[in-house]
């Protein structure tokens, strides 16, 4: 048999986890509460007939007037327990949908993360959550008493008389007929919809990323052809979507309340039959009416139903993106050394790295050169964990590093890139983000280590400066070092720089090499360069070409004997000399 997915809200109620039962009680408490609720209508049909037989006197009104009042006072009590409950459980499911990405965001190989557009996490974790609230908030919680409101007073009309019970429902199957009609196509509509507001999405981002290329090449957004594009295609598909549905839903909403088509004519025709009596048919006429709004509610569930899943298809979609597979329990760990064994390695089928073999020392640096795409950083990243080797094996302190739990590892860990990400939080709190619990002392000590406590006490409010206020007035290397003061707080073991210094200014550059050697002092380092003077002392130097490693050696051994190595250094040293001369030349004129 097919594997089913299971429906929309079912896929829902995973999310509510031990609060179920909650919601089996907020169901039944509004199903209680729609039954209390007939009572005042029954309470009119009985007095209307005492009236009509001339049977009611004063203390027969306040009776019957009495039981509708508690009733309904009943009802309304037992409506805002089921009220609030439901409205309790959409928005832990909400919490947990939420959680449930994010942490899944933390799970998923760092390789998923990096080459989903942002505008789709964007998309997923904030707009489509935001349309679930919108549906849930009042879809979830209504939906019970909108159903056993019609029930209710479609089982009295009935009990009272059934005949009167079936005209009331004449109208019903032509309204669900028109919502059917509306409903037709809907479920690949709005996977296209959702496609559609997906790329949009994605590429407004990308347009607002690049708007500085876009500004600096003179473009304006409707040249940007992506962004036009997908903003027109989520135009035309919505319009043509809407213009296919808005004639059955008018239709729909038109004939749906319409009881009275029914139960005007047959209600007269009965009662001048002498068949039906004047209070019955009045109920009749009455009582239907008030289950017409409720009814058209759930008629909207139905879209509601549609919208959640388009929605939840994608949140699943994501949740099922495999993680890393990692024990939980930490390991213990040997010298903190590194050993590739004939590692192979593709990010999808193309393979980037083909059987790469090294060790490390403890306590030493090791570099890795090489030419651009030979996959510097991608050895780099197979330290960090970020992905699986795809044969072979990456062990870190004796062990593989698929049997170390993440978090351990990540103890281990200071990995510095060189996009120098900081949050909008103070620059205090996104230092000591390297390690929470250290003192307000040990930050700032940090902070004069990795040259920055300068640049950090001439901002208005120093520490305090939130990093996106300081933002425009922090260069590419101030932001670098803040980076480099938060990995030195990290008690790790283990730094890997990342072409950390790839686009620093000289100066800054040597400010930035002063705070690493302060960084790594007893660790073991990792560093991928471009610039070859950063890592002429290292202890072992590895060449990368092609995704092999052409050399390995120190500085002097593979000016000797690496034919690639040599050719890397001249070319260094020819735009060194180049950049040299320009300078003097400058500085002449
Ligand atoms: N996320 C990715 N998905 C697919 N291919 C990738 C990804 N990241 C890198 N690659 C490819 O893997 C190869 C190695 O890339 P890597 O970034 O490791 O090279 P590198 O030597 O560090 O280059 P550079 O010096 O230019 O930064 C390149 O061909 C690159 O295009």
């Amino acid at each position: 048999m097919p594997n089913k997915e299971p429906g929309a809200i079912r896929q829902l109620f995973a999310f509510v986890g031990e609060r179920n039962s909650k919601m089996r009680i907020s169901i039944l408490l509004a199903v209680l509460g729609e039954m209390f609720g007939i009572v005042p209508f029954l309470m009119v049909a009985l007095l209307a007939d005492e009236l009509y037989r001339g049977t009611a006197t004063i203390q027969r009104v306040l009776f019957f007037s009495g039981i509708a009042a508690i009733c309904q006072l009943i009802k309304m009590l037992l409506t805002w327990r089921s009220s609030l409950m439901s409205h309790k459980i959409s928005f832990t499911i909400l919490k947990n949908i939420r959680e449930a990405i994010t942490d899944r965001m933390a799970k998923v190989p760092m390789g998923v993360m990096l080459e989903t557009p942002t505008g789709t996490f964007k998309n997923l974790i904030v707009d489509n959550v935001a349309k679930l609230e919108d549906s849930m908030a009042h879809f979830m919680p209504e939906l019970p008493s909108n159903i056993a409101a019609p029930l209710c007073s479609i089982l009295l009309i009935f009990i009272l008389d059934w005949r009167m019970g079936l005209a009331s429902l004449i109208t019903i199957p032509l309204g669900i007929l028109f919502f059917a009609a509306m409903m037709r196509g809907y479920g690949p509509r709005m996977e296209n919809y959702m496609r559609s507001a997906n790329d949009m999405n994605s590429s407004l981002v990308e347009y607002v990323s690049g708007i500085q290329v876009i500004k600096a090449f003179n473009r304006s957004a409707s040249s940007y052809g992506k962004y036009s594009k997908s903003v027109n295609y989520f135009h035309d598909s919505t319009m043509e979507w809407w213009s296919q549905c808005w004639f059955w839903n008018a239709a729909a909403r038109a004939v749906l309340p319409s009881t009275l088509l029914g139960t005007l004519p047959v209600g007269a025709w009965l009662y001048m039959e002498g068949t039906l009596s004047l209070p019955v048919f009045l109920i009749s006429l009455v009582v239907p009416l008030g289950f017409v709004a409720p009814l058209m509610k759930v008629s909207e569930a139905m879209e509601q139903v549609s919208m959640i899943k388009g929605n939840l298809e994608q949140v699943t979609a994501f949740l099922k993106t495999p993680e890393l597979v990692r024990p939980s329990e930490p390991v213990s760990l040997g010298e903190r050394t590194y050993q590739f064994e004939d590692v192979h390695f593709g990010y999808k089928e193309t393979e980037v790295l083909h059987g790469i073999s090294f060790q490390t020392r403890p306590g030493t640096m090791t570099a890795i050169v090489g030419p651009s795409g030979s996959g510097k950083s991608t050895i780099a990243k197979l330290m960090a964990g970020f992905w699986d080797v795809t044969s072979g094996s990456v062990r870190f302190g004796g062990q593989d590093i698929r049997q170390i739990p993440f978090e351990q590892l990540m103890g281990e860990i200071s990995y510095v890139a060189q996009d120098n990400f900081l949050f909008d939080k103070s620059i205090r709190e996104n230092i000591r983000m390297g390690n929470p619990a250290a003192t307000d002392e040990e930050v700032e000590d940090a902070a004069k280590a990795a040259n920055c406590h300068d640049f950090i006490m001439q901002l208005e409010q120093g520490y305090d400066t939130l990093a996106g206020d300081a933002g425009d007035r922090l260069s590419g290397g101030e932001r670098q070092r803040i980076t480099i003061a938060r990995a030195m707080l990290k008690p790790s073991s283990v730094v890997i720089l990342d072409e950390a210094t790839a686009y620093a200014d000289p100066e800054n550059e040597a400010l930035i090499q002063q705070a690493i050697s302060k960084l790594v002092v007893g660790k073991t380092l990792i560093v991928v360069a471009h610039r070859l003077n950063t890592i002429r002392n290292a202890d072992q130097i590895l060449v990368v070409a092609n995704g092999n490693i052409a050399g390995r050696g120190t500085q002097e051994e593979l000016l000797r004997e690496c034919p690639i190595y040599q050719k890397m250094w001249q070319d260094y040293a020819g735009t060194i000399e180049e950049a040299d001369l320009k300078g003097g030349v400058e500085n002449h004129a």
